[in-house]
This record gives C-alpha cells, structure tokens and sequence, in this order.
C-alpha cells in the first residue's frame, strides 16, 4: 500500500495559511509515534470528516525537569510521517525549539488544583510546561477538538481545566489508552526497555487489574485497595515505586471511593532506570 504523506510543516505562518477557513482536528504529540497515536490520529480521522487532522511533533523542553531524559528522548521524524500518512494524518506540524520558544519569551500557564500531586510532585514544573505549550500550540493551529490520551490521565485532566478556565473554546477528547498484549500500556519510553524487560514492565499494568478486581468485590477503602495493588508491585524487584493512588475526577485523594466512573488508579514507577505510569478506572470498563 502506498502511504500519502503527510504535508509537513514548521512555521506558525504557514500553518495558518494551510488551515485557513478548514475544520481542523488535531493530535498533539512529542513524536516517536506508537499505536497509541495513530489510534489517536485514527480517531482524529473519524471525527475530522471532511476537515484536516493535524498533528504536531514537539519534544517541548520546558515540560523536563533537569534530570529528565530530554537529550534522549526518542526521535524520528521519518518514522513519525509514515505512521501519521498512515492513519490518515493531512499535516505535521513540526517546529523547532527557537520557533516555540524565541528569545525573549517568558509566559508560563500554571493550572493550580489538578497539577498539584502525583506527577506534578514527582516533576516539578512538568505540567506548567505541558500547559504552556498545549495552550501555545491550540493557539497556532486554532482547532475545533483536540485529542489526547487517556494513558496520561493527569495530564488530561490539566488540559481540560486549563482549557475550561481559559475559555479556550475547543472541544477536548480523551481516547482510552493502547496497551500490548501483556497489558503494558504504548509508549515512546518504552524503547528504553529491551523484550524481556518489557514483559516484566507489565507488573504496573497488573498491578492495576488488582486493584480494579479489589473493588469489583466490594473494596471501598483507598487504604486497601492501593495496598492490593502495591501487592502486585512488591513482586518485582527492579521497581522502585513512586506512587500508586486512587484518584477522584479532581484528582483528589479520598479514603473512601463510591462508584463514580471518574474514579481512577493511577501508577508511576521507576522500572530499570526508566520512568513510567498507567492507570485505570475502578469501575473495569466491562463492568459497567
Ligand atoms: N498507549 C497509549 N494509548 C493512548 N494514547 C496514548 C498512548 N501513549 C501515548 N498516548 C497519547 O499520545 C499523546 C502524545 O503522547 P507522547 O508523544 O508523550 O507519547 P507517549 O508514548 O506518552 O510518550 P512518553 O513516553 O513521553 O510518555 C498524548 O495525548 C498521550 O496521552
Ligand atoms: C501533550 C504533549 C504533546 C505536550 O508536549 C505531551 O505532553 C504529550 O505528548 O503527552
Ligand atoms: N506523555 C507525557 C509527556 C512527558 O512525559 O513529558
């Protein structure tokens, strides 16, 4: 099958020019692009209609902390046009860090409240400048819905308060996160990890299945139910955990949970030196 690739393009200008007047659907992402984006960019496809599906491939410096893996984070850009053609990309918009960010610049959006625990303590700064940049990049490519997965949940819900408060008029969709075989959840990190470090990489995704089949039969203490969970993950001894917290829908710590669907475990872990997190509703989607 022959891939149309996408029309790729860097500067705010001509973006606007080839956007003007078009319905627009877009994707935003840090490349190295996985199942998990083109079933976002498939998604976006869908919703598009006859409209443009944009996706944006920005390795944003500011969301990184110090320590944090921005020299090496992945990247291919080759790789990342083929996958968009793919799934029915029409544009990438792929601007370099001095376009983003010119000398001079020194706006931060901070959204308090939901970026405040979790990944917003282990990285400090880091949703200041996932905001930052969301709020710059919705700005450039003016677009009617924007998609984001539900694989960072914490993040999403940042967008959708920073996107509420701001009036920022654009319809925000989360889409359920992608997962292998094993159950560990798609992600550019990922190729950190080799096979056999990948299989055992999916103890995070177990783990939260333990703490979904603890409420399923009738667990309602966060107490206990992150312990059934944190059982899981003491089987594993190469993780060093960062946390592993029942969430409500404002991201709020409870110690009891009810049956609200946007009640949610989210895990973050270190496994073999590399970062990851996952999370799921209570409520096993199947259940409802
Ligand atoms: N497994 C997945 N399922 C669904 N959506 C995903 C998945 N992985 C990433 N996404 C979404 O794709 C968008 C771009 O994410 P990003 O480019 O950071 O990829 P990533 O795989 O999450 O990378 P990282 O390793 O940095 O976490 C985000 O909205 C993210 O939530
Ligand atoms: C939303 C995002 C593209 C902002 O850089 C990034 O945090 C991501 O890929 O999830
Ligand atoms: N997908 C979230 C991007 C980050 O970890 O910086």
């Amino acid at each position: 099958m022959t891939v149309v690739l996408p029309q790729v393009l860097s500067s705010p200008e001509t973006l606007r020019a080839r956007l003007a007047g078009r319905r627009v659907t877009f994707v935003p992402t840090m490349g190295y692009l996985h199942e998990g984006h083109a079933t976002l960019i498939r998604a976006a496809r869908e919703a598009a209609g006859d409209g443009l599906v944009v996706v944006s491939v920005f390795v944003n410096p500011l969301q990184f902390g110090p320590n944090e893996d921005l020299s090496r984070y992945p990247r291919d850009l080759d790789r990342d046009l083929r996958v968009a053609g793919e799934a029915g990309a029409d544009v990438v918009f792929h601007p370099d860090v001095d376009t983003m960010y010119p000398a001079g610049f020194s706006t931060r959006v901070t959204v308090d409240g939901v970026s405040e625990g979790l990944d917003g303590a282990a990285r400090p700064g880091h949703f200041t400048g996932v905001a930052t940049v969301v709020l710059k990049l919705l700005n450039l490519v003016r677009p009617d819905a924007a998609l984001f997965g539900e694989k960072d949940w914490q993040q999403l819900a940042v967008i959708r308060r920073m996107v509420r408060d701001l009036n920022v008029g654009v319809e925000i969709r989360g889409v359920p996160t992608v997962r292998a075989a094993s159950g560990l959840a798609l992600s550019s990190r990922n190729s950190y990890l080799t096979g056999g470090q990948l299989e055992r990489a999916a103890v995070l995704s177990r783990a939260l299945r333990a703490v979904q089949a603890a409420f399923a039969v009738g667990e309602r203490s966060t107490g206990a139910l992150e312990a059934a969970g944190r059982e899981v993950l003491a089987q594993e001894p190469d993780l060093s955990l960062d946390y592993l917290t029942v969430v409500d829908g404002d991201m709020r710590a409870r110690e009891m949970v009810d049956n609200d669907p946007m009640n949610r475990v989210l895990v973050a872990a270190r496994l073999f030196g590399v970062r990851l997190i996952d999370n799921m509703a209570l409520i096993h989607p199947e259940a409802r």
